[in-house]
Parts: structure tokens; sequence; C-alpha cells
């Protein structure tokens, strides 16, 4: 009988997303152990959130999955930098590898990357910030990457959690093009905290909808906003969103915030210090929207949020846009994404993925979907 080969998980970030993907990553264990034949075993040796952390005391003993909140609650571990932390998973025993799942949304931890992969350890993630910001870090990451130009000793780095959560439109964007289509242009409602906010502020009918202050305290209880709601609010996640897409489809955006991008911000709370500050001080700013709501309603028409990337002109543009409730980004429930792509093969009637494009539970699926093709790999 072959020996199953042990994958060395480390979770960095244990917020919405990370408990629910830990939740997913037991049961994961639990079916890989169960199968007569077990070909993986899933191995936790670290587990940290901002202020704590707790690591294995060897490889062979690693944290129970089931009881990592005790493990790393009872932890007085500060978090290991990242270069330690590296270090550390790079002596993780043969046959198979560690992994790093980063979920949060730590700019610093996405920028070291590519130092986690050029010592041959993957990494998963619905971290934003390390595919959308600077081109150079983009660079860094793909050169240091097995599936990217790196050697085949590299890590891999997936992360198709970073765009429209668990939906599959990073997998979707490679497979066209590798395929051999062409893409022309990205438009959809890319945010699952917008689609939320103008869906139940400005329903179709215009029933029922709540202030838009209200609406904004709701997304962030359900765990679709942003760490700090403030970046969702500022239009700079669906900026991130359209960069990181039209990066994969070869048009090199500098970074977010060099295309338009139109910010729901007031401006005088755009220096609050903290989110909640931000939160509590909306109400105020209601009626702004309001007006902006009610001129749309007197054309027939609804708001919704969307991003936009057209890259047969090397452009993207992100705002606030009037659609009548007849069309298929008019009539979005919930937390709903809908992306459209339009290719040479798909040119009149585009490729259209839509569902959840928020909450702890779909994101961790797509994170937990790319855990497993990397252990394939492994
Ligand atoms: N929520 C969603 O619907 C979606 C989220 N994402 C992405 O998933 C990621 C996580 O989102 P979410 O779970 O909602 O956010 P949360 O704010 O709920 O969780 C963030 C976690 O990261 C931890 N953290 C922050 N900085 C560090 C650090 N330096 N070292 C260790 N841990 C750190 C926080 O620690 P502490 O607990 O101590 O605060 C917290 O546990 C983000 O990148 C987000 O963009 C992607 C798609 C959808
Ligand atoms: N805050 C984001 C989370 C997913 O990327 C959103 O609302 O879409
Ligand atoms: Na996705």
């Amino acid at each position: 009988m072959s020996v199953p080969k042990n994958v060395y998980v480390a979770v960095i970030g244990t917020g919405g997303v990370g408990k629910a993907f830990l939740s997913q990553l037991e049961a994961l264990s639990h079916r890989y152990l169960s199968s007569p034949t077990p070909k993986t075993r899933i191995s936790l040796v670290y587990a940290a959130r901002s202020s704590k952390a707790v690591l294995a005391n060897a490889y062979h003993d690693p944290i129970p999955i089931s009881s990592w909140s005790d493990s790393l609650n009872s932890s007085s571990t500060p978090p290991l930098e990242p270069p330690a932390l590296a270090d550390f998973l790079a002596k993780a025993p043969a046959p198979g590898r560690a992994v790093v799942i980063d979920n949060t949304s730590n700019e610093d931890i996405a920028r070291s990357y590519p130092i986690f992969l050029s010592k041959g350890v993957s990494v998963v993630t619905p971290n934003k910030k390390a595919f959308s910001s600077d081109l150079d870090l983009w660079k860094a990451i793909f050169a240091a990457a097995a599936n990217g130009s790196g050697p085949a000793t590299a890590g891999y780095i997936y992360h198709e959690a970073s765009v429209g959560a668990g939906l599959p439109i990073i997998s979707t964007v490679k497979d066209l093009i590798e395929t051999g289509d062409i893409i022309t242009r990205i438009e959809g409602v890319l945010s699952g905290t917008m689609s939320f906010l103008f869906n139940s502020f400005m329903p179709i009918g215009g029933a029922n909808g709540g202030g838009f202050s209200a609406e904004v305290r709701n997304a962030r209880d359900l765990g679709y906003t942003e760490p700090d709601p403030r970046d969702d609010l500022n239009g700079l996640d669906v900026a991130r969103k359209c960069t990181v897409l039209a990066r994969l489809a070869g048009v090199p955006v500098a970074s977010p915030t060099s295309f338009p991008v139109q910010s729901l911000i007031p401006k005088e709370l755009e220096n609050v210090k903290t989110g909640e500050e931000f939160v509590d001080g909306l109400p105020q700013f209601d009626a702004q929207i309001e007006a902006v709501k009610q001129e749309a309603a007197k054309e027939g028409k609804v708001l919704r949020y969307v991003g936009t990337v057209d890259v047969t002109k090397g452009e993207c543009e992100v705002g606030l846009r009037k659609f009548d409730p007849s069309h298929p980004i008019g009539g979005l429930k919930g937390s709903d994404n809908i992306f459209s792509f339009y290719t040479k093969r798909y040119e009149t009637s585009p490729l259209v993925i839509q569902g959840s494009g928020a909450g702890a539970e779909v994101t961790a699926m797509g994170i937990l979907a790319d855990f497993i093709k990397v252990c394939g790999l492994l």
C-alpha cells in the first residue's frame, strides 16, 4: 500500500473567511482519511491572527484541526514574521510540502509571497493586495511560482477567491486564454458588498429600500465587506478586481488607482480614523445618495455599481451606473456578482457567470478548491 503524502498547512487570518476555511479544511481532512486508500494527509502546523499565533511542536505533532481555536486562544505567542514562517515551512518533510493560506487583507504578508514561493512553499489566498498593488509585485510573484515562470521546485500560487469569492472567475479567464480565445471586454457587478447595498437600497420596483447607511452596516454584519468597509465604499475593492482581471488578460495595469474609480465615501468622512467611525458617521449623509436614487427612479432606472475592463483599449473603469430594471445587472439579488466575458468566441452573446460574490462560506469554498488543486500537484 502506498504511503499518503503529507501536506502541511499554515493558516494566517482566522476572521470570517479564515474560520469558515478551517471548518471546511477539517471536513476535507476527514474525507481524505476515511478513504480506503488515503492519498493525502492534511496537517495543520500554524494558525495566526493579528495578535497571536500557534505553531505545531513538530511536523509529526500537528495542531488538531478540530481544536485550532482553543489552541490559538490559549497561546501567548506573537505571529511569526513572514520570512521566519517561510523558513519553518520550507523544512516540511517530503513527500508533500507546505501550503500557506493567507486569509488576511494585509499588504506586508502579500508582499512576502515571493519569499514563500522561492522556498518551495505554495500560497493559496483570497487576498487581493498581492495581485492588484504595484505591477512589480505581480511580476515578482509569478516569476517565483512553479505555475508562473519559476523553477519546478518552487511553490504554486492560486488565488481564485480574490475575484468573485468562490465563483470560477480566475480559472475561467485562464481557461479562455490558454485555449487560444481572445478576451475583448469583461464587465459586471464585481463586489458582493456593492451588489447587496444597491439591491437592498434600490430594489426593482423601488419598494422597501432602507437608508443607505443602514445597508452598509448590514453588509458589514453579514461578513461581505472588507475588514475595513471603506475599502469597499471607496470603489477600491472593485478597482482591485478589475486590475487582477486586466492583468490576467494581458493589460499591464499599473495600479488600481491608475484609472477612473468613483468613490461613494462622503468627503467629510474621507479622513476618519477607523472603519467603525466611518460606519457611525454615514447616516448623516443618507440624503446625498437618496437624491441620486430619486433621480434614477424618475427615469425608471435602478442604480448599480459596476466595473469594466476594456481589454482591447487597455482601459478600466469603475463606478455607479443606471440600468433598466429588465437588464440582468438591474435584476441581481442579495450579494450576487455577475461577470460577462466578451471574447472572440463569445463575441455577441457573452459567457456569463453569476452567483453570490461575498460571504465566508462561498469564499472559503474558493480557497479550499484551490488548496485541493495544489495538493494534487505536490
Ligand atoms: N468576506 C468576504 O466575503 C470575502 C473576503 N475576501 C478576502 O478574504 C480576506 C479575509 O476577509 P475576512 O475574513 O472577511 O476579514 P476579517 O477581518 O474577518 O479577518 C481578517 C483576519 O486576518 C487577521 N489578520 C490581519 N492582519 C494579520 C496579520 N498581520 N497577521 C495575522 N493575522 C492577521 C485578523 O486578525 P484578528 O482576528 O486578530 O483581527 C483576522 O483574523 C480579505 O483579504 C478579503 O478581501 C475575498 C472574497 C470575499
Ligand atoms: N468585500 C468584497 C469581498 C469579496 O471580495 C466584496 O464585497 O465583494
Ligand atoms: Na473566484
